[in-house]
């Protein structure tokens, strides 16, 4: 093909680069497909045999989307081995292989509400469905469980769907899962499926002491999980907080449902862990609801769910469907956006905050995790980098949960190559170059040069312009910057001091910005006096301890003067930030700080009639979801002002859970589930102007399918978050 073309050539061949392409993009393809399908089973290799990924969850989604695509295009290269075809897994040789009685499948997954409604429209369209069962997909791995005539006769992994691992005396030493059946009528065998779990909240104890003991931490919940039970001696097995949740089942004799969710209330009868999240919805609708609804509330749960699962519920119509050879056609998974990566960390470099605390952070290769780009993450203290192990150069795992700020979770240590060095923690303050202290017995390094240090004083002042303190208008801190550099303020003491010739000849203040400001200032100067002792930035003094000390006391004088055995005994206080308020006064330089504070005219006292009576003394409101007339804050100063508690989390004492709209669900069911009295944004009106008796009656019925629909505890988390940061800075 390489003899030289005559012109009249030109035509044919232009036709034949027009037809190359797909026979050129074939061959790319194939070798391309078969690339994919390498990785694809070496990642599936190291993660259900060694327990030790390389590549996130979203990436190995990922790839496969990718051969699916190919495979589609090329049906031909769709052969019965491609790990499209195929269940995901393998067997280890620690343990003895074992025959599954009836296979385990994986799942089909959709990512969005389209492939959803296009899945439900092809299962609907064979049968007639008439409930959608959906539950919670736990990110553990799946086990396998033979009771044979109500006794544990063996335990498996899924392995390739077909062998999987024998680890019947690893799975005996999870305190949940019953060595027998109880209550009548156990059938003579009984194939069940779950998943094992690692509770999230232990998760990072269990890394930490890895990682002192010289072991790997583990990438996250789910292969702590694996790693935990897959283990040759079922000793240490034992020693970690496994626990399962039961959700299908494989071959019977004797048992008789005529659906999935009959099929549950039977294992919870026998004895068997079944989730309380699931509901058996009629309408597709309703289940996308159902599935938003705990998108927003997915850390709402002990274990990590990285989707939602939805099953045809009766078993007659299950098995119309049939299967593939990989998943079931009468079940889907819908996977929720990934909320964790990989990334490089370039460098770990340090932060100094307002009271001078020292933090190291990630400078991470920027990656877009849940919707947003991440290059910067926290480590909080020097400790912390220790424990969770990463050097600077590691690839390592970010996750970004919601609005929670994102987090380095650990170093993918198999990814190593040498270069990597540790972090060694600053002996001088990057901003003044003042030699570091850390106080004996605290976490925290802090830069103790509290009168001149640049980043000190520039977080201060932006703390005390902020919304949980003073909130003045338009002192953000770019403002806050701008007058420290031109030596216009030297401290938060200056602020009420600021003229509009504080702002001559500086760049970008208009007219307008400075009446802006000025404004903001002047209201500053008439804010309840718990605002301001927030503003100060004493170590551990949040709005919950600055509040109980404003109620008290009542005038920053009166704070001052007082010894700390009197702050220490006002509720909310204690001895640790009642000294923390003494040591504060007890430098000359903040009594200046006071005195220039008072005579630019703020009110240092609160007055006296502000306090009134304490209705709601005692009681105890949550509060979820977002409410029309009033932010998280207000309402929780609504409730706090009138001498009752706001909580995170529902419990018996919960005197009432207040639910706005997108509600979180878990509070929802809770408050359900304990006989909570629940209020709609009326009610709790009615709570505030009438109190606790009269709110009682405006309780909205629980099963209220209005009040059901949707969580989220965003707002929560947020005002937990800020409480934090107000705390250690
Ligand atoms: N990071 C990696 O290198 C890597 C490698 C392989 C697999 N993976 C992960 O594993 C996934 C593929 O694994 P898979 O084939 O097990 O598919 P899957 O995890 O997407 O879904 C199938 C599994 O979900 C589990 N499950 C959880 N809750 C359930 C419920 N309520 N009802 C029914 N089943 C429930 C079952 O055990 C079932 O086996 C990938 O999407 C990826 O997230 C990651
Ligand atoms: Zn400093």
């Amino acid at each position: 093909m390489s003899a030289p073309l005559g012109s009249g050539d030109v035509a044919a061949v232009a036709a034949a680069a027009a037809a190359k392409p797909t026979v050129a993009a074939s061959v790319a393809d194939r070798s391309r497909a078969a690339e994919l399908a390498r990785e694809l089973d070496e990642h599936a290799y190291r993660y259900y045999v060694l327990d030790s990924p390389t590549v996130s969850d979203a990436e190995y989604d990922r790839l496969m989307r990718e051969l699916t695509a190919i495979e589609e295009r090329h049906p031909d290269l769709r052969t019965p081995d491609s790990p499209t075809q195929k269940v995901a897994g393998s067997y280890s040789t620690l343990f003895t292989p074992v025959e599954h009685l009836e296979r385990l499948l994986s799942l089909d997954n959709v990512f969005d509400d389209d492939e959803f409604h296009l899945w439900a429209a092809r299962a609907a369209r064979e049968t007639e469905v008439d409930g959608w069962l959906c539950e919670l997909k736990i990110d553990g791995l799946a086990v396998d469980l033979v009771y044979a005539d109500g006794r544990l006769v063996r335990a498996a992994t899924r392995g390739d769907g077909r062998t999987g691992e024998d680890i019947t005396p690893n799975i005996r030493t999870l305190a949940s899962v019953p060595t027998r059946l109880r209550g009548a009528g156990v059938p003579e065998l009984l194939e069940v499926r779950g998943e094992v779990f690692f509770p999230t909240e232990k998760f990072a104890e269990l890394n930490a002491s890895l990682v002192a003991g010289g072991g790997k931490p583990f990438a996250n919940p789910r292969n702590a999980a694996a790693g935990s039970l897959r283990q040759k001696d079922p000793r240490v097995t034992a020693t970690r907080p496994l626990d399962i949740i039961v959700h299908g089942l494989g071959a019977q004799r004797g048992f008789d449902a005529p659906s999935q969710s009959a099929a549950y209330a039977r294992f919870a009868e026998f004895g068997l862990p079944v989730s309380t999240h699931f509901e058996v919805l009629a309408s597709v609708a309703d289940v996308l609801a159902f599935i938003h609804r705990w998108g927003r509330g997915r850390h709402d749960v002990e274990h990590e769910i990285d989707g939602v699962v939805v099953k045809v519920d009766a078993f007659a119509l299950q098995r119309r469907l049939g299967s593939t050879s990989k998943a079931p056609r009468w079940a889907v998974a819908f996977k929720y956006p990934p909320e964790e990566v990989t990334t490089k960390l370039r460098d770990i470099r340090v932060n100094v905050g307002r009271t001078g605390r020292v933090t190291p952070f990630g400078e991470l290769e920027p990656v877009l995790v849940a919707g947003s780009t991440v290059g910067l993450a926290t480590l909080h203290n020097v400790d912390e980098v220790g424990r969770k192990g990463v050097l600077i150069g590691d690839t390592v795992v970010l996750r970004k949960a919601g609005d929670v700020i994102p987090e380095i979770v650990g170093p993918v240590v198999d990814l190593r190559d040498g270069t990597e060095r540790a972090f060694v923690m600053p002996t001088h303050c990057p901003e003044c170059g003042t030699e570091l202290v850390r106080p004996e017995g605290e976490v925290d390094i802090r830069c103790p040069n509290t009168v001149s240090c640049p980043a000190q004083l520039r977080e201060s002042i932006f703390h005390i312009a902020s919304r949980g303190a003073l909130d003045i208008d338009g002192l953000g801190y770019e403002t806050a910057i701008a007058l420290l550099e031109a030596d216009r303020v030297g401290d938060i003491g200056d602020i009420f001091h600021l003229t509009p010739e504080s702002f001559e000849g500086l760049r970008g203040f208009g007219q307008k910005k400075i009446d802006q400001i000025l404004r903001g200032v002047e209201a500053a100067r008439h804010r309840p006096l718990w605002r301001l002792l927030v503003g100060l930035s004493i170590r551990h003094v949040g709005p919950t301890a600055a509040r109980a000390l404003a109620r008290e006391l009542r005038s920053l004088d009166a704070i001052a003067a007082a010894p700390a055995e009197q702050l220490a005994a006002v509720e909310g206080v204690g001895p640790k930030i009642a000294s923390a308020v003494v040591d504060w006064f007890a430098d000359a330089r903040h009594r200046d700080i006071v005195a220039r504070i008072a005579a630019g005219g703020a009110s240092l006292a609160d007055a006296g009639a502000e306090e009134g009576p304490r209705p709601l003394d005692g009681v105890a409101v949550v509060i979820t979801g977002t409410l029309e007339g009033w932010s998280r804050d207000s309402a929780t100063e609504a409730v706090q002002g009138r001498g009752g508690k706001v909580t995170g989390s529902v419990s018996k004492k919960t005197a009432f859970v207040v639910v706005g709209a997108d509600p979180g669900a878990a509070k929802y069911d809770k408050a359900r589930s304990l006989g909570v009295p629940v209020l709609d944004e009326a009610g709790f009106a009615v709570l505030l102007e009438r109190g606790a008796d009269a709110a009682r009656e405006r309780a909205v019925p629980t099963d209220a399918p209005n009040a059901q629909d949707a969580p989220d505890d965003v707002g929560a988390r947020q005002t937990a978050q800020a409480a934090d940061d107000a705390l250690p800075g």
